[in-house]
Formats: structure tokens, sequence, C-alpha cells
């Protein structure tokens, strides 16, 4: 692959908590415009993977950069926050506040911590709105929202900052099953878009649709990864095919 094109790479990536060994040398390289989808057993390393690259914990070894910043060279929050602006991370709890509206809850970080225009970001904050099929919900509160409907509005969230990359882990896991699919529906405009994101999923058909990559992780390593039609129809590596035989 051409570095050129590559936005975010990761070298041998190594991280404990205490005693025990997260991440056991994890390299990835993203390109520009590329959905990677990382799926794995609990406990591989997965969400790990996503904190790492967006600067939320510190690496023990190896390297990370996104775009112009070595992200592993990042000490405090002024450093990171040229990174904050380019990297947006969606979680699985949405995290909205819940005495602002939706439209506050969109419009709080592009105003306060990018210093943008208050009327710039509300005319943003509408569209991306009506992007996540939710105009008529501005003015309602996170607690009057179903799971779906939150979760569409921290997807909104995200978008305001504008970012070169949204980082998902696992946004669908704490929704029911009916919400899911208009989540899923929100992402994959975005990837359609060709705004680069990794996503840590358990869904197995989604990352098939949408994944131009699926990385398998399992016991802090990148066991294989490939095309969806590779990992998911011919993967190469047993670990690959015994975890895929338990949840397809
Ligand atoms: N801050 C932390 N302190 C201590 N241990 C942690 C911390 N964060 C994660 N771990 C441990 O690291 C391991 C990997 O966690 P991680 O959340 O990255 O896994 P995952 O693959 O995303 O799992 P899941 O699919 O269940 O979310 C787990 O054993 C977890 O308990």
């Amino acid at each position: 692959m051409n570095r050129a094109d590559t936005l975010i790479e990761l070298d041998g990536v190594t991280k404990s908590f205490g005693s025990f060994q997260v991440l056991k040398g994890i390299s990835l390289s993203v390109k520009d415009g590329e959905a990677v989808c990382i799926i794995g057993p609990s406990g591989s390393g997965k969400s790990t993977i996503l904190r790492c690259i967006n600067g939320l914990i510190p690496i023990d070894g190896g390297s990370i950069r996104v775009g112009q910043h070595e992200v592993h060279k990042l000490k405090t929050e002024k450093e990171m926050r040229p990174l904050r602006h380019q990297v947006s991370m969606v979680f699985q709890q949405y995290n909205l506040f819940p005495h602002r509206t939706v439209l506050q809850n969109i419009m709080m970080a592009p105003v306060q911590v990018l210093g943008h225009d208050a009327r710039e970001v509300e005319a943003r904050a509408h569209r991306l709105l009506a992007k996540v099929r939710l105009s008529n919900k501005a003015d309602a509160y996170p607690g009057q929202l179903s799971g779906g409907q939150q979760q569409r509005v921290a997807i909104a969230r995200a978008l305001a900052m504008e970012p070169q990359v949204i980082l998902f882990d696992e946004v669908t896991a704490a929704l029911d099953p009916e919400t899911v699919k208009e989540v899923l529906t929100a992402i994959r405009e975005l990837v359609d878009d060709r705004l680069t994101c990794i996503l840590v999923t358990h869904e197995m058909k989604f990352a098939r649709e949408v994944a131009d990559r699926v990385c398998f992780t399992d016991h802090g390593r990148i066991v294989e990864s490939g095309p969806p039609a590779q990992i998911f129809d011919a993967p190469q590596d047993a670990r690959t095919r015994e975890f895929l035989g338990q949840v397809l």
C-alpha cells in the first residue's frame, strides 16, 4: 500500500493493563475512505485498539499515526486537541447530556471546543439531524428518545465535529433488534459517502456488507485480515473458522 494513501497506521502496538497484555503487537493500515470492521471474541482487545487510535489510552510500545499526528508521542490534552478534531468516536452507551436538547448536544463541542460560529453550527446540526432522519427531534431531550434514536443523535454529534475518521465501538450492542437496523442504516450511508470508518462490531452480516476489509482479532493479535468474502467465506486461519462457526 502506498504510504501516501494511508490515513491511519498502527505498527507493532502493545498495551498492558497491569500484568495482562491486551494488545500483543497490532499492525494495521487504513486508507483514506476505507471502512474496516474489527471482529473477534469478547476480550480480544477490539475496543482497546480504538481507544489507542484516538489517544484515550496511552500505548506501551509500537507506533500509531493518524494523518500527520504521531499519536503515541502526544502527552497532554492540549497536544491531543488537533487529533480530537480529526477523529470522532461513537460508543455503545451514547453518552448524551440528559439535560440538553438534541440540538444542544450536537452543537456543544463544535461551538465550545472548536470555537465555530453558533449559527453555522446550528445549520450544520439541522442538516445532520436530517441525515440521520431525526429532524423532528431537535428540541427533544435524550430521555424522550428510543435507544436507536439516541444513538443516531450520537452519530450526528460525532459528525458535527467534521472529522476525517469515525471510530464506532459496538454502537448497536445495547439496542433492541428493531432499532439496530436504523442505526446501521445511518452508518452505511457514511460508509457510502467514503468517510473513513473503523467499526468494532458483532453484527457479522453488516460487516460483510459494508466493510472494505475485515480484521479478526483474538488474544490481542490480528489473526487474519482481508476482504469480507475471504474472511467470511474462505477464512485461512483455523481460529477465524472456529469463531465464525460459533457466531454465524
Ligand atoms: N482500563 C482497563 N483496565 C484493565 N483492564 C482492561 C481495561 N480495559 C480493558 N481491559 C481488559 O482488556 C481486555 C480487552 O478488552 P477490550 O474491551 O479491548 O475487549 P473487546 O475485544 O472489545 O471485548 P468486548 O467484545 O467484550 O467488548 C479485557 O480482558 C478487559 O477486561
